[in-house]
């Protein structure tokens, strides 16, 4: 399996770019998610990869091999590339094991050298591998949506290809069935040792399952880190917004602190894309997480907390509870709403009067930087 490489790619549909000088990077047997609003270009980046779409520039390399570069453009079918798309999109006419067998036969694929080929030995690893062994004689009709997607997945396989692309492969599946195929496609792309990238909607989804996160906004990326890069240093207040629950505050940065309406903090200021932190004294945005808002009852003892942190006094006007944790909605007492993640055991009701503090450090951001 191979390595992706997409460097400065431009691509457009009949007027503008739609991709604007993307730069990508996919470590080989890694799997990158991309994420990003509707629209910014993530079906076309997938697209391109895939030799589906011409680039106006750019180069694509997938491993040693250029694909895509001034001039050059390697047919899809060349690529050597699996694609899972939404909706499994099955040949309706073949059994599941014919529609694996189709795609090992990857370009050179007839229905009837499909069905020649569908009691092979690898069709049969390979829907013992997504767990489909007793299915292989079924129509695609016949099959559930998580089931039909694992068809696809090993129909892709079966290619032995260097790269698989996953476009929203769990879209239309039941948060269950989501959760459990996630798991699974995760574990035999590991196992197959495949590069993959998947595009998801889902931002949980993609820092739970990824090696790597690229946001995407505008046909730029403008993050690609670990999962945790770009959650707890993400390149942007945008991008922070994106990935998660997110606080954002003003305050003045003075060193390696921040004043803030909530109090003095401790604070790593964080560059913006040309590299510039924000100036010492300068304003700020802040941005704080909700799991670092802390919340104690107001009649509770106090915790020691550091000398200057401040604690302000709040009341407790949503509970969000999703059984592991809740988000807490404090209003303090100048209007500001702050959310908080709590524990089970942090857990209280609404109308509770509380105290809270953030637990630092916080990144501040020049206020300019979206
Ligand atoms: N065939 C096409 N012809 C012209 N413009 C297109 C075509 N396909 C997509 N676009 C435009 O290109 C831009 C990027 O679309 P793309 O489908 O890549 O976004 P996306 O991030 O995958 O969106 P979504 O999350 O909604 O699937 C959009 O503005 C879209 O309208």
């Amino acid at each position: 399996m191979s390595r992706l490489e997409v460097r400065d790619l431009t691509v457009g549909y009949e007027g503008a770019p739609v991709l604007h000088g993307v730069d990508v990077e996919v470590p080989e047997r890694e799997l990158l998610a991309i994420v990003g609003p509707s629209g910014c270009g993530k079906t076309t980046l997938l697209r391109t990869i895939a030799g589906l779409l011409r680039a106006r520039s750019g180069e694509i390399r997938i491993g040693l091999r250029m694909v895509t570069t001034h001039g050059i453009h390697l047919a899809p079918e060349k690529r050597r590339i699996g694609w899972v798309p939404q909706d499994a999109a099955l040949f309706p006419h073949l059994t599941v094991a014919e529609n694996v067998a189709f795609g090992m036969l990857a370009g050179r694929g007839s229905s009837r050298a499909a069905r020649r080929a569908a009691g092979s030995d690898e069709v049969r690893r390979l829907l013992d591998l997504v767990d489909l062994g007793p299915l292989a004689a079924r129509q695609p009709g016949q099959l559930s949506g998580g089931q039909a997607q694992r068809v696809a997945l090993a129909r892709a396989l079966a290619s032995g290809p260097e790269l698989v692309l996953l476009d929203e492969p769990f879209g239309a599946l039941d948060p269950m069935l989501r959760a459990e195929l996630r798991a699974s496609v995760r574990e035999l792309l590991r196992a197959e040792g495949v590069t993959g990238i998947l595009v998801t909607h889902d931002q949980a989804e993609a820092l739970s399952i990824a090696d790597r996160v690229a946001v995407m906004r505008g046909g730029q990326v403008l993050q690609l880190g670990t999962p945790e890069e770009v959650y707890r240093s993400p390149a942007t207040p945008w991008v922070a917004g994106f990935v998660g629950d997110a606080v954002f505050l003003t305050g003045v940065l003075h060193g390696d602190e921040v004043v803030t309406g909530l109090g003095r903090m401790r604070a790593v200021p964080a560059a913006d894309a040309s590299g510039q932190a924000p100036a010492d004294g300068s304003e700020v945005t802040v941005l704080v997480r909700p799991e670092e808002v802390r919340v104690r009852r107001a009649d509770a003892p106090s915790v020691a907390t550091p000398a200057d942190e401040v604690e302000l006094d709040g009341i407790v006007t949503e509970v969000e509870y999703t059984g592991h944790d809740a988000m807490l909605v404090v209003a303090l007492a100048d209007g500001q709403r702050l959310r908080a993640r709590v524990t089970a055991s942090g857990l209280v009701p609404r109308g509770s009067e509380v105290r809270v503090s953030i637990a630092g450090p916080v990144l501040a951001y020049a206020p300019a930087t979206d």
